[in-house]
């Protein structure tokens, strides 16, 4: 090696892998995109392939309470995530999904189709192969990052937040009716939640080596910073 490329080697930051977890609205892709933003790393959102799978689903007139009907199908739609934490994308069969992933009716079938198996098997594969071929490092954010997907992940953090503190972050997102009815906004996010902790395979959980922060009264920028220091501190250990 010459001393260039050695000198290059010994000062690159390393590729750090790094797990974001936690229930809905506990600011997992707002922290995550910041992170892998700032620090030059991808950024891979869990959650957005797993509306993307159910999207599928629902527009193949798939009952998503059928486990053994979306266990058959689950290997059939081709998902494509896009990395770029100021611009990720979704892609299903080719076609941009980023606008139908998020309507109520994907957001109420996810953890239905999110609880078969067939389905974490291959979405958590294809998570792990775009891992793997993340040079500069990746923020991944989901529910089982810590715990299933990359259980040897750098860094792992566990975020939390109040049921209410969550409904407020969310209803300041919606418009009009919806916005108003924040006791109908944290009852759906506790049953998500519920849904997501209850089931048999790969549940919500934080893992054992796992940062748990909980986001109630910090601000975005307040834990945006606290990852950002966690991160650098692995990179330069
Ligand atoms: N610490 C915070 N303080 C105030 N608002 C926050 C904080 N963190 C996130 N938010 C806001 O809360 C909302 C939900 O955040 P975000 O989408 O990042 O959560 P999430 O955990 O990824 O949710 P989900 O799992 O449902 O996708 C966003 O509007 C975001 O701007
Ligand atoms: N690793 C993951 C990520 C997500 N899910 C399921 O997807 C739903 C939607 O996630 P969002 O982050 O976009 O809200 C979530 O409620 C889970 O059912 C998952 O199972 N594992």
């Amino acid at each position: 090696m010459s001393d260039t490329v050695e000198t290059a080697a010994r000062t690159a930051p390393a590729a750090v892998i790094v797990g974001i977890d936690g229930p809905s609205g506990t600011g997992k892709s707002s922290t995550s995109k910041a992170v892998a933003a700032k620090l030059g790393m991808r950024y891979l959102d869990t959650g957005a392939q797993y509306r993307a799978i159910t999207w599928w689903m629902l527009s193949n007139g798939i009952d998503v309470d059928d486990a053994a009907a979306v266990a058959d199908a689950a290997g059939k739609p081709e998902i494509v995530s896009g990395t770029d934490p100021s611009a990720p994308t979704i892609a299903v069969d080719g076609a941009d999904a980023s606008g139908p992933i998020r309507t109520q009716q994907v957001t109420a079938a996810v953890s239905a189709v999110s609880a078969v198996p067939e389905v974490r098997t291959r979405l958590t594969e294809l998570q792990r192969a775009i891992a793997a071929g993340a040079p500069e490092g990746i923020v991944v954010e989901g529910r089982d990052v810590g715990t299933t997907v990359l259980p040897d992940a750098d860094v792992k953090i566990y975020l939390t937040a109040s049921p209410e503190a969550r409904a407020a972050r969310r209803s300041g997102e919606l418009k009009g009716k919806e916005a108003a009815d924040l006791a109908a906004t944290q009852a759906a996010l506790v049953k998500r939640d519920a849904a997501d902790s209850g089931r048999k395979t790969s549940p919500l959980a934080k893992a054992a080596d796992a940062v748990e922060v909980d986001t109630t009264e910090l601000t975005l920028e307040q834990v945006i910073e606290c990852v950002v220091t966690l991160v650098e501190e692995k990179r330069s250990a």
